[in-house]
């Protein structure tokens, strides 16, 4: 193919068009005066009109001599690829619309204002460095910046901001754990606005479905809200979770820019493609959207209800009654549990005398419900697991659920056990199991390292208990030492990760999540229930929706 032949296609769309002329040149205009032009070597990107504009040059030096001005084969296949996907990026642009260029420029106000940020950062360094004599080094921006430039950015960058903490398997260490902290807290969408999405979504008059709506949500995250209420019929309690407006216009325009920003970088660094960078985001893009319509939610929490009745447990757990008929794709209206987080010692005492059997009850309910039901809850952290006035476990927020083939179960199974029973070399074969490898691995090694990891582990748990036994009762000290200790079960979480990568494993994502689930139970296990041992205790059933024994509250002396 020459190389007239593979570049002379002309690509438009309604609002960008994008040409490359029959020598070669490349170029891509917005109907109100922007655009780009490339040429071999340099792309030239434009912005403005006839009056004012203003032009950017990247230029690509090259670093090698051409022999000859004729293309290499390598080099006409690559151009038929650019071509192909400046074709692609034309059309996803035309079909993310004007939202796309509204979230482009809320993008450089927040890239501008982070690197402002960065920037001052700098020059105070220089400033300091100058007047004390000492060397300066530029402190290139990293995982922080990016952290912070995806808060800025709002919903969909923080879900994967999210996304990229809960998935050690796949990113790098600094940027699991800087993403670990990235903050899902923003300011709430006036009243009249979620009002005027329960009303279009459940097409009736709010008076006639509800009692009342409080005004005041209970919480208020990138993707939902959430507001108290009561029904009108039936005259019960519950919670409404609406999905913000506007948040699906960004997740689309979005993840149209993320789905392109992989094609991209697919084509820069063919290496990429090794890493199944699409597939990642294909992930990234099914998690999100499955969160994003409550539809889903609804059914993950219905099936965990089915489990807990099939499995006659109702006594012990429960997750919120759905009321369907008030509830839509933008709408949840469930029952409202009324409890106190697991970790709120103070008030857990009080429902609870001895939290102790309310953890195995709710360890046992979690467990079963791994090969039970089609998905797991892969989100249950401090807020969202409750200790209801009755001493049940409420289960809350199933917008995160992962799923988990049989046989990665079966070898997940022999893992857990191993660890309960310091067999490093079931642990090291469990693994292999697991993490899909061509290479031999010598399990003596993998073993020997995997102790290791785990006899640290054994350090850390004694700085915890000294932790939580130093504190006089109060749930705030309490709270902020599991946080500490959040980013100790990451790090572990990623050394296990880290050393079988070493030996040629790479594990699926619901492998990490699955992980760093159990480890939070295991760390939650140490502050209130200080003599049991997750992972090597007969009251605990690992070996999931198989003989599940449960254990009444009474037989550890905790009331109900
Ligand atoms: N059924 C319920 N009963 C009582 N409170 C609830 C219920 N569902 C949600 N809440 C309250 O609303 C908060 C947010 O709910 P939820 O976790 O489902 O939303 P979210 O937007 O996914 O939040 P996040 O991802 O930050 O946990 C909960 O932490 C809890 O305080």
């Amino acid at each position: 193919m020459s190389l007239m032949a593979a570049t002379s296609t002309t690509v438009s769309a309604s609002r960008l068009v994008s040409t490359v002329s029959s020598t070669g040149e490349l170029s891509s205009s917005w109907s109100r005066g922007a655009g780009w032009t490339s040429t071999s070597n340099r792309v030239l990107f434009h912005r403005g009109n006839r009056r004012r504009s203003s032009w950017i040059e990247i230029r690509a030096v090259s670093t090698t001599s051409t022999p000859s001005s004729r293309p290499s084969a390598d080099q006409t296949e690559r151009l038929a690829k650019l071509n192909e996907l400046l074709a692609e990026v034309a059309k996803t642009a035309a079909s993310t619309g004007p939202r796309g260029a509204v979230r482009l420029a809320q993008g450089i106000e927040a890239v501008a204002s982070i690197g402002a940020e960065w920037l001052l950062q700098q020059t105070q360094g220089a400033q300091i460095a100058a007047s004390s004599r000492t060397p300066f080094a530029l402190d290139p921006p990293g995982p922080r910046q990016l952290r912070k430039l995806f808060e800025k950015l709002g919903a969909t960058y923080i879900k994967l901001g999210q996304f990229i903490a809960s998935a050690p398997t796949l990113f790098p260490d600094e940027y699991v754990k800087e993403f670990q902290s990235c903050l899902d807290k923003t300011p709430p969408v006036p009243f009249n606005q979620i009002q005027a999405i329960i009303r279009q979504d459940l097409g009736r008059r709010i008076e006639d479905v509800y009692e009342y709506i409080d005004p005041q949500p209970l919480a208020s995250a990138s993707v939902a809200q959430v507001h108290a209420a009561r029904l009108k019929e039936s005259q019960k309690d519950v919670v409404i979770k609406v999905l913000k407006p506007g948040v699906e216009d960004t997740l689309t325009v979005d993840l149209n820019f993320l789905y392109i920003s992989a094609k991209v970088l697919e084509f820069l660094n063919p290496q990429i493609s090794r890493t199944s960078l699409v597939a990642i985001v294909g992930d990234i893009r099914a998690s999100m959207l499955e969160e994003v319509d409550f539809r889903k939610e609804a059914v993950n929490i219905e099936a965990f209800r089915n489990y807990i009745e099939d499995t006659g447990s109702t006594r012990l757990a429960t997750a919120p009654f759905v009321y369907r008929h008030c509830s839509s794709r933008r709408v949840l209206t469930m029952e409202r549990l009324f409890g106190s987080p697991l970790t709120d010692l103070d008030s857990l005492r009080s429902i609870v005398p001895n939290p102790e059997a309310t953890l195995i009850n709710a360890l046992n309910v979690w467990f079963g419900s791994l090969i039970a039901c089609e998905t797991f809850h892969a989100d249950v952290h401090a807020g969202n697991l409750l200790v209801l006035k009755d001493g049940r476990v409420g289960f809350i927020d199933f917008g995160i659920v992962g799923r988990i083939s049989p046989a990665t179960w079966v070898a997940m199974e022999t893992f857990l056990q191993s660890i309960g029973t310091n067999q490093y070399s079931a642990m090291a074969k469990a693994l292999v199991t697991m993490g899909a490898t061509a290479e031999t691995v010598n399990i003596d090694n993998f073993a020997g390292d995997l102790e290791k990891i785990f006899s640290a582990v054994q350090e850390l748990d004694s700085d915890l208990l000294v932790t939580a036994a130093g504190v006089p009762g109060g749930a705030t000290t309490v709270a902020a030492s599991l946080d500490f200790d959040e980013q100790q079960v990451n790090a572990l979480l990623l050394e296990v990760i880290r050393v079988s990568e070493s030996y040629g494993l790479r594990f699926p994502r619901e492998f990490g999540l699955l992980l760093k689930q159990l480890l939070y139970f295991d760390r939650y296990t140490r502050l209130l229930a200080p003599g049991l041992n997750v992972f090597d205790d007969d009251r605990v059933q690992i070996s999931a929706g198989r003989d599940t024994t449960y254990y009444p509250p009474s037989s550890y002396g905790s009331a109900r």
